[in-house]
């Protein structure tokens, strides 16, 4: 199996988890949501801020496999910022959530994925995920823009909402048909295996 890092934009300060306010509302873009969704199948909407970082599994049987996703869901405040490095280093495959109804969370989307080609691993599989797509009327970037610069950038993409279970699990399904197959139950990292996902998927739209 292999370890997949979930990560996302980080707090634009002085707008959402500026360091020192102590107490985070409800602007986070849905990290936690999603793997809370893909993991437990539930969605709490006062779930709390992730303090540095949260380990959850979840294997997947399908057809005659069985996929483990390991999953570190990093933090979004700027006062965690550093410790991403640490967890998308050894990662096969990263998850860069944005939220729909924000558009600085699309642009800082993009500093991201310029920090994981510079210092991520050389193969990382990079998936853009555009939370909250049950929030259509109040939205602010474009799927259209978001799939254009997913595709210019060759990452996954989609529209999710954690909230009613939208393309959650064609997210993670997306990553893993995306792991190349000669490493296909081969060890990596710190001597986690994935075998690899081979069905086509249908994607809902919002
Ligand atoms: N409407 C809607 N709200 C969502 C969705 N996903 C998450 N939320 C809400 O957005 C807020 C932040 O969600 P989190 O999952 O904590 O966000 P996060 O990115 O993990 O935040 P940090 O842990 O601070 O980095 C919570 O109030 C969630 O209930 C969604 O798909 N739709």
């Amino acid at each position: 199996m292999r370890k997949l890092c979930l990560t996302a934009d980080w707090a634009v300060p002085g707008r959402r988890h500026e360091p020192g306010n102590g107490v985070i509302a409800d602007t986070g873009v849905g990290k936690s949501s999603i793997v809370w969704r893909f993991v437990e199948d539930s969605f709490d909407p006062n779930i709390n801020p992730t303090i540095g970082a949260s380990f959850m599994t979840k294997t997947v049987p399908h057809q005659n496999e069985l996929h483990k996703f390991l999953i570190w869901d990093t933090a979004g405040q700027e006062r965690f910022r550093a410790l991403a490095p640490m967890y998308y280093r050894g990662s096969t495959a990263a998850i860069i959530v944005y939220d729909i109804t924000k558009e600085e969370t699309f642009l800082t989307l993009k500093n991201w994925v310029k920090e994981l080609r510079q210092h991520g691993p050389p193969n990382i599989v990079v998936a853009i995920a555009g939370n909250k797509c049950d929030l259509n009327d109040v939205r602010e970037v474009f799927e259209k823009d978001a799939k254009d610069y997913a595709d210019a950038i060759n990452a996954v993409f989609v529209e999710t909402s954690a909230k009613n279970a939208v393309n959650i699990n064609e997210l993670f399904i997306e990553i893993s048909k995306r792991i190349p197959s000669a490493n296909t139950g081969a060890t990596y990292g710190k001597g986690f295996k994935l075998r690899r996902q081979s069905s086509e998927v249908e994607r809902r739209c919002c």
